[in-house]
This record gives structure tokens, C-alpha cells and sequence, in this order.
């Protein structure tokens, strides 16, 4: 009977050995893995942000493999440096697995890493392996200002128009073909075990002066909800110009499930979502809404179609 090797076989520094073997340094980095800091230049102000995936939370081993799970925790960590308008530059990744894990899970787990973050431009320096009772993966990223100022959730204003760039709904529909034991369309599965982010787009946005900015990690509405709650103001989402893609509606027939719920408060596709002064929004957004002045919506909440929506409008962590 053919055995696999597991990380407790191979053992703790053996295993960082195999985990770090094949990693690029990008220019900005002076030392990468191996010492007790890594040393990597930045340009202007540093930005850091941290993102957590949990096993059974955030991807089942089941549902995704290994490099999709590394993909993704690039992704989601990258995305939250675009919606600073800011360049990644460098990453750290605290990884914790039980004993039984195979080792080439954890070798493929970070050439998942490896790949995305070259798509992403940005170079993994370091981290942590530990043991632990699931499959836990925290990332801290650091990107760089570069010359510009960062972009924050509070700097909407009424007039402004509400924008977005990258996929909505199809994580969600992923999510909910992959619970039901489908594996395809295989656009939504795929963006389910790892969202396409719209690298890039968070610094163009930023050239573009916009106002406010936010990645859509939640759900569009809980995460424009930040925007409106951060600048005082609301918003309103025209429906008509959510772009719902094919595949997305064809689970949503498939499921029994208005695809629109998927768009509006599905999360995890990590598109960009910003609010701009009228005509300056860049080329390839979509203009889904505008931001109201408080004689016409006195709460700084986030409308449908000039309606209150009653539906979920995100995820939200300790939900029962
Ligand atoms: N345990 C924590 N300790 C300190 N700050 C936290 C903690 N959890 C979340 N935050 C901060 O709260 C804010 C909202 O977090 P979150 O909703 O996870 O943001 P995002 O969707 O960008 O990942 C962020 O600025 C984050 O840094
Ligand atoms: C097994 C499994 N169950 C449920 C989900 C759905 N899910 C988990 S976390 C999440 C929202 C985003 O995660 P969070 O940790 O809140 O990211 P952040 O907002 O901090 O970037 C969603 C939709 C999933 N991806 N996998
Ligand atoms: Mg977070």
C-alpha cells in the first residue's frame, strides 16, 4: 500500500527547508527567509494588512487543493493593499497544520503562494509553521505609498459615483455549488477556490483621484456600507447596471436562487469598490450607483434601487 509522507515524518525545519526552497525575492527585498527578520525596502509609507483563512471557515481540503488555498490567501491579502491604492511589495505567512497533513500539501500550498504572488508582484520573505488542530494560514502583507496618498473608506461624498472593477457573485455561487457537491460551471467553482483579483486596478483608481475605496471581501452592500457609515454619507445601487455574468445566473436557475442576492451580498470575490468625483471614473469600472446627500437619505446607509434591502447584505463571522 503506497504511504504518504507526512509534515510530523518529515519534521519541522526539514519542512520550512522544502516550503521555502523555490521562492524569488523581488528587487525591494535585501534578506528573505531564513533569519530572524526578513529586510525589504519600501517607497514611501508602509501599509500592512492581515487576513486569517481558517480550514472548514474559509476553503475545505476537500473542496479546494492546495495551491488553490495558497493562491487564495495571497489574493485576499493583496487585495486589501489595492483597495489602499497602494503596491505590494512583501509578505509574511503564519502557517499552522496537523501532524497527519501531507507534506506535499504544504509544498503545494506554497507554490500556490509563489504563483499568485507574481501575479500579484509581490515577493513571500517569511513566516511561521507550527502544528495546530486544522489547517490555519495567517498572512500579513506590506505594501507601499509610492508617492501617493492612501486611499480610505471615508472620503465619499454626496454626488460622487459608486464604482466597481473584478467579479461579484460568482464566489458565492461557487460556494453554493461546491455545498450542494457540483464542481461546475467551473468559472464560479474556480473563483470560489481562488477570486481574480483586479491587480493593479487599486493604483489606477488612485491616479484617477478617487475618494474612497474598499475590496469586496464580505458582500458589495455590507462592504460599501463601511464607505457610506466611515464618510456620513448613503449610497444608492441602480440594479440595472450590475453586470450578473452568465455563469452566475445559471446556478442561480439551477439552485432556485435569485443570482442577485450572489451580486449584492456574496463575498469573497475581492473586486474593488470606490466611489469617484462624476467623470473621473477610470476606464474598464462600472458605475453601479452614486453617493446621496443627506436631504435625500439622512442615514448613512447603502440603498437598492431607493429602497431599504431587506435581504443579508454580507457575511459576518459568529453567525449562528
Ligand atoms: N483582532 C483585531 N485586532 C486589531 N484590529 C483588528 C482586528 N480584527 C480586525 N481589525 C481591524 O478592523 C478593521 C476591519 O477588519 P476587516 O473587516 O477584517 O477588514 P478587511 O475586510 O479589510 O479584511 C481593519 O482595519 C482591521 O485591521
Ligand atoms: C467552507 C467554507 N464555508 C464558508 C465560506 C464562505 N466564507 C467564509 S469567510 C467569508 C467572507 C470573507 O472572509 P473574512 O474572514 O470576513 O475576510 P475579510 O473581510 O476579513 O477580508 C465567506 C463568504 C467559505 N469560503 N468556505
Ligand atoms: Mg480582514
Amino acid at each position: 500500500m503506497a504511504t504518504t509522507t507526512t509534515i510530523s515524518q518529515v519534521g519541522e525545519f526539514p519542512l520550512i527547508s522544502s516550503m521555502v526552497g523555490d521562492l524569488t525575492m523581488g528587487q525591494a527585498v535585501t534578506l528573505g527567509p531564513g533569519d530572524d527578520g526578513a529586510v525589504f525596502q519600501v517607497d514611501g509609507s508602509a501599509v500592512v494588512s492581515t487576513d486569517v483563512l481558517v480550514e472548514e471557515v474559509h476553503f475545505r481540503r476537500r473542496w479546494s487543493t492546495a495551491t488553490d488555498v495558497g493562491r487564495k490567501a495571497v489574493a485576499v491579502n493583496v487585495s486589501d493593499i489595492e483597495a489602499m491604492g497602494a503596491v505590494p511589495v512583501a509578505l509574511v505567512v503564519g502557517f499552522s497544520a496537523p501532524g497527519d497533513l501531507p507534506a506535499s500539501w504544504a509544498r503545494e500550498f506554497m507554490a500556490g503562494m509563489t504563483a499568485e504572488s507574481q501575479k500579484a508582484g509581490v515577493s513571500v520573505v517569511g513566516g511561521d509553521t507550527t502544528g495546530g488542530p486544522v489547517v490555519s494560514i495567517a498572512v500579513t502583507v506590506i505594501g507601499q505609498t509610492a508617492g501617493m496618498a492612501p486611499v480610505r473608506r471615508d472620503g465619499a461624498v454626496p454626488g460622487d459615483e459608486v464604482a466597481v472593477i473584478g467579479q461579484l457573485g460568482l464566489a458565492a455561487a461557487g460556494l453554493a455549488l461546491l455545498g450542494r457537491g457540483f464542481r461546475s460551471p467551473r468559472a464560479v467553482v474556480a473563483a470560489q477556490r481562488c477570486p481574480e483579483v483586479p491587480y493593479g486596478q487599486g493604483r489606477v483608481a488612485a491616479k484617477a483621484g478617487v475618494h474612497a475605496m474598499i475590496d469586496v471581501s464580505d458582500g458589495l452592500l455590507a462592504d460599501l456600507g463601511h464607505i457610506a457609515e466611515a464618510s456620513g454619507f448613503a449610497m444608492d445601487i441602480d440594479t440595472a447596471k450590475l453586470d450578473i455574468t452568465e455563469s452566475v445566473r445559471t446556478v442561480g436557475m439551477a439552485t432556485g436562487v435569485d443570482p442577485l442576492t450572489w451580486v449584492l451580498a456574496g463575498g469573497e470575490d475581492h473586486a474593488l469598490a470606490a466611489t469617484f468625483a462624476p467623470g473621473t471614473v477610470p476606464d474598464g469600472w462600472t458605475v453601479v450607483g452614486r453617493v446621496l446627500p443627506p436631504d435625500e437619505a439622512p442615514d448613512p446607509t447603502v440603498l437598492v434601487d431607493g429602497q431599504v434591502w431587506q435581504q443579508e447584505r454580507g457575511w459576518t463571522h459568529f453567525h449562528s
